[in-house]
């Protein structure tokens, strides 16, 4: 709803027509003259703006509505100064000035909840009543402040480096047991861990339920944002949990039997326990047997019923439940194992126990069509009242590679597996294959994370290889969304240094590519076909060049549903983007999106009124200042406005 200026005299303030958060309208009319004679106030033909702090707004309009219905002119004494800071929008010159009302206005029909605004030229401008309550939440400056909720991380790196060097990498990290405690878990959240990320291959419910228990605590108690995504086993081929042992050395020569066998005493020893029923049927003797995609190797020189002999050609450790794979002419082999389901009846009891836990992301393991995926979101609809959970699809077989373009587009998300896909293809083809995902992913809308061995090294020492950062840089310049630690933070020694590894080398690419312009070669392929989707393409690549162009210090989006702050996202701008959603749950997921900063606040349809609410509050809590130029996209206006803070 547009405000309606009534005085058009400059010098004079007026009281403004609009609707209210809630919808209603108020209507008031009437100007008031600038200064009481005293000289004080010189208004140029400029915007002026209600600062919260004192005696608020709201708190004096309710005063004039009080007045209004007493009759009472005396009691309008007290309403008759107003105390307002006017703040001009060029030059920041904020002067502070007593503002003589008039008797209270006869017409005027100020409801205390409602808005009201002032103009000195005339243009539409609004302010609002609910300047009082956003001053008392802000004032507190907490993360507990009613107005707005952002994670105390991004928050206090907002205050400290400014928009312009908030990192836009997202990070993932996977906890297993070097990171399961709440200590652990909240030096991961202070180090940037975005999402925490539970893998069903391991661990048991119980396990996961308290990790995801503890990440809802520190969120709700410390103010973090970190989302939860369950990554499912799926119907791989892996072997047992080796009996207990940590790891075991298989040497070269050594003969080891791989075996569907259950054993209810001690394994014996040089054997191993194999998932897949089906395993000695579908393997041949002279196969080779890959483990892990290559960390050890055998070859098959025999088979006695279920047992599969095997002659070890290249050494290494065996860890528990590492991935089998087997080739036959150069290629991975799959017989009846390409027949399991993707999605097993292991995986169904974990997926429902990660609705019921109400995670954010569900990543789906090698994933080989779109028909699974959309058979899992539908069940995910079927069972969720309210909301939603992102199901991301990890590509980390062939058969995901041959389907890709279509699973991708009906996925939420996708993963770059790099862990199986490397034992899927040869290596050489896995940088290329990573490239062509983060592209596609790029095309389609999709967020996209770059997993696994990004900085494998570090499990054991607390520095990575050059070559590994190298790795890091190459995901961050391809401009994926996030960027995942596996073994790292799981089980690895120094969890902490890995992550601050993948922020400090985010931050530094992030930089290099901006000061090359990486944005400028943005090319992207039009996506959609209905008009009011191509309406809303348009309004954030149009949104994503003005702020490039013009240096702008971030780009702000209302969004009830995400979709445009994911258009925005996928523009990669050159400056940040702040989302500001009403709803928890979308702001957790908002969270894995490239360059995107999510808020929650409770707005209305009325775009004037959200924006400036969050001009003051963010100014209130330190995270703007006057003087920044925003541009500012709505999806329920489907409009861009520049604005400068205040
Ligand atoms: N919940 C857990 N409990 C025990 N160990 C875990 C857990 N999650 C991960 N790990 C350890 O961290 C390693 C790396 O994690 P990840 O990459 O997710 O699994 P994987 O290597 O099996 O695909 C695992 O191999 C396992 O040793
Ligand atoms: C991330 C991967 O999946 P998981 O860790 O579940 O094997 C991978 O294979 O790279
Ligand atoms: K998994
Ligand atoms: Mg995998």
């Amino acid at each position: 709803m547009m405000a309606q200026a009534v005085s058009r005299m400059p010098g004079f303030l007026s009281l403004c027509e609009h609707a209210d958060p809630s919808g209603s309208r108020i209507s008031t009319r009437g100007s008031f003259p600038l200064g009481s004679g005293d000289g004080r106030w010189s208004i140029p033909s400029q915007r002026l703006c209600i600062r919260p702090g004192g005696r608020g707004f709201a708190a004096i309009c309710a005063s004039v509505k009080n007045s209004r219905r007493k009759k009472d002119s005396s009691a309008s004494d007290d309403t008759q100064k107003l105390k307002v800071m006017a703040d001009y929008r060029e030059g920041n010159d904020a002067t502070a000035g007593v503002l003589e009302v008039p008797e209270a206005e006869k017409d005027a029909d100020l409801r205390s909840n409602g808005a009201v605004g002032f103009s000195s030229n005339g243009s539409s401008h609004l302010s609002e009543m609910a300047v009082e309550r956003i001053a008392q939440g802000s004032e507190k400056g907490s993360a507990a402040s009613p107005g707005i909720e952002v994670d105390s991380v991004t928050e206090a790196e907002l205050k400290e480096n400014g928009f312009r060097s908030t990192r836009r990498t997202k990070l993932v990290c996977t906890i297993g047991p070097a990171t399961c405690s709440f200590e652990q878990l909240e030096a991961l959240a202070i180090g940037g861990m975005n999402v925490a990320r539970i893998n069903m291959c391991h661990g048991t419910q119980a396990w996961h339920r308290d990790v995801i228990r503890k990440v809802r605590q520190l969120n709700e108690e410390k103010g973090y944002s970190v989302a939860l995504m369950m990554d499912t086993q799926g119907s791989e081929i892996h072997m047992g949990d080796l009996g207990g042992a940590s790891s075991v050395k298989a040497e070269d020569g050594e003969d080891w039997v791989f075996t569907v066998r259950k054993f209810d005493e001690e394994l014996p020893s040089h054997t191993i326990q194999v998932n897949y029923e089906g395993f000695s049927e579908d393997i041949k003797i002279g196969d080779e047997l890959v483990v892990d995609g290559g960390m050890v190797r055998f070859e098959v020189i025999d088979k006695i019923g279920p047992d599969v002999k095997c002659h070890c050609i290249d050494s290494g450790l065996l860890l528990p439940r590492a991935n089998l794979t087997f080739w036959r002419d150069g290629q991975v082999v799959r017989e009846k194992n390409a027949m399991l389901p993707t999605i097993s009846s292991k995986d169904w009891i974990d997926i429902d126990f990660g609705i019921s836990e109400g995670v954010d992301f569900i990543a789906i393991s090698f994933v080989k069509s779109p028909d699974v995926i959309k058979h899992l979101k539908s069940y995910i609809s079927s069972r969720l009242s309210t909301g939603t959970i992102g199901v991301f699809a990890k590509i980390e077989s062939c058969d995901s590679l041959k389907n890709l373009e279509e699973i991708i587009t009906v996925s939420d998300g996708a993963m770059v597996a790099r862990g199986d896909l490397g034992a899927q293809i040869p290596l050489e083809q896995v940088p290329s294959v990573q490239q062509e995902i983060v592209h596609l992913c790029r095309q389609l809308n999709k967020p996209v994370i770059v997993a696994s061995q990004l900085l494998e090294s570090m499990i054991e020492y607390p520095t990575p290889t050059r070559a590994e950062v190298a790795d890091v840089s190459e995901a961050i310049r391809q401009r994926a969304d996030a960027l995942m630690l596996s073994g790292e933070s799981a089980m690895g020694q120094y969890p902490e240094k890995a992550l601050s590894v993948l922020r400090t080398v985010s931050l530094r690419i992030e930089r290099l590519c901006r000061e090359e312009k990486q944005h400028e070669s943005m090319q992207l392929a039009e996506l959609s076909t209905s008009l009011p989707d191509r309406i809303s393409e348009q309004l954030c690549n149009s949104a994503a060049q003005m702020a490039n162009k013009l240096g702008v210090d971030a780009i702000f989006i209302y969004t009830r549903d995400g979709h445009l702050a994911s258009l925005l996202s996928r523009c990669r701008p050159d400056c940040p983007i702040f989302a500001f959603t009403d709803s928890k749950g979308l702001r957790q997921r908002l969270n894995l999106l490239w360059g995107l900063i999510p808020f929650r606040l409770d707005f209305s349809d009325d775009m004037e009124c959200n924006i400036l609410r969050t001009f003051a509050l963010l100014k209130a809590r330190g995270m703007m200042k006057s003087g920044d130029l925003v541009v500012a996209v709505s999806d329920m206006l489907q409009s861009i406005q520049i604005r400068k803070i205040p």
